[in-house]
């Protein structure tokens, strides 16, 4: 008699107490996946809410900026998949703190890409096969920056426009370095803006969402924002996160661009968020150039073409959808009589 031994893909992901690391743990889990975190600190705060919500998470220590951390979490998990979902991913913070996001949202890819080098045993060039670990990079439509083209896809060039951008630009381009220099199974996903109720309150939709629901439920009266006029393609993170892993199950390793095709601007959102609630927003937000960027990005439009026609990928949720779905999770949320007293609100509460 025999039986069959089932296989588990084993699958390690960085930034994992963050929005995407949140939904592609659970994706992976609905998979099959057995699927390990790395968290690092020694006190780490986000951990616990971690195990709350996702409780068939395991994890283990390492930090992006330690590579021999990240060598001891790659031979202690042997995944069979890294996605490298850690960063600094605040943009404005990248000029007020550009070196460390330097280390931790570009040089971190490198010691990624390291860790697992070392330890499959690659050393020459081109190894056949090079190695069994697939490898996912985040990178980003920041990377386009001042765009040179409308939409962009997967051979427009890039010019980033903050410390951040040029972080994952070096990201991106050392993923694909390791592929053609090792033959390693290593791909970019370059996603543009994509939320969730689970986003940090610091950006853009849910800042707007959250301020949404505090006029609405009379906590305050007005929500101060930066330009108004800067165009995203916003799309939501649970659908984003699917596209992550087709690109791992791929034939051939390769990169992609991950949007919806479609652009709003800022003050699009606001006034549809607002609406939502039954709000016109020009008696609640004031503008403050405080909150605008050194350098801003004006435009961004992603063309999903190729995902759709390699992957079978398509975004589920549309943007009238996602900022309903935003909008109504947040007046949830401090609706509830057991709504934390430590406002702004963000991810920590889904
Ligand atoms: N955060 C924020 N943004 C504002 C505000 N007012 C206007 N904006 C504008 O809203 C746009 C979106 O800002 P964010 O939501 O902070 O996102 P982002 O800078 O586009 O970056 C996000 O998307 C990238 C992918 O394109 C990600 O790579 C990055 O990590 C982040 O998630 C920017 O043009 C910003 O200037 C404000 O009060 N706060």
């Amino acid at each position: 008699m025999s039986w069959e031994v089932p296989l588990t893909t084993r699958a390690l992901i960085t930034g994992i107490t963050g929005q995407d690391g949140s939904y592609l743990a659970e994706h992976l889990l609905e998979q099959g996946y057995e699927v390990w975190g790395l968290v690092r600190g020694q006190a780490n705060p986000h951990v616990s809410r971690l195990r709350k919500h996702i409780g068939d998470v395991r994890l283990v220590h390492g930090d992006l900026l330690d590579q021999g951390s990240l060598i001891s979490a790659v031979e202690k998990v042997r995944p069979d998949e890294v996605y490298n979902l850690g960063a600094i991913s605040f943009v404005p913070m990248s000029w007020q703190q550009a070196e460390i996001t330097a280390e931790v949202t570009g040089m971190g890819v490198l010691r990624m890409l390291e860790a697992i080098r070392v330890v499959s045993g690659i050393s020459g060039s081109r190894t056949p096969g090079g190695g069994q670990i697939r490898f996912y990079q985040a990178s980003s439509s920041e990377m386009f920056g001042q765009v040179r083209e409308t939409p962009q896809n997967e051979r427009t060039p890039f010019h980033p426009r903050s410390p951040y951008g040029v972080a994952k630009t070096y990201g991106h381009f050392i993923t694909q370095n390791y592929r053609e220099s090792y033959g390693m199974f290593a791909v970019s996903g370059i996603l543009f803006n994509h939320e969730s109720p689970r986003r940090g309150a610091e950006f853009v939709t849910r800042k707007i969402s959250l301020g949404v629901a505090r006029i609405k439920l009379g906590l305050t009266e007005k929500l101060t924002l930066g330009n108004l006029e800067a165009r995203r393609d916003w799309g939501y993170a649970g659908d984003y996160v699917r596209a992550m892993r087709l690109m791992l199950a791929a034939a051939t390793p390769e990169d992609y661009v991950i949007g919806t095709g479609r652009t709003q601007s800022v003050r699009e959102l606001v006034e549809l968020a607002f609406a939502t609630a039954g709000l016109d927003w020009r008696h609640h937000v004031i503008t403050d150039s405080a909150l605008t960027r050194p350098a801003e990005v004006d435009l961004l439009c992603g063309d999903p073409k190729k995902a759709r026609d390699q992957l079978g990928w398509e975004p589920g949720v549309t943007f009238e959808e996602l900022v309903t779905m935003m909008v109504e999770s947040d007046l949830a949320l401090l609706s509830r009589s057991d709504r934390p007293a430590d406002e702004p609100l963000s991810f920590d509460h889904w």
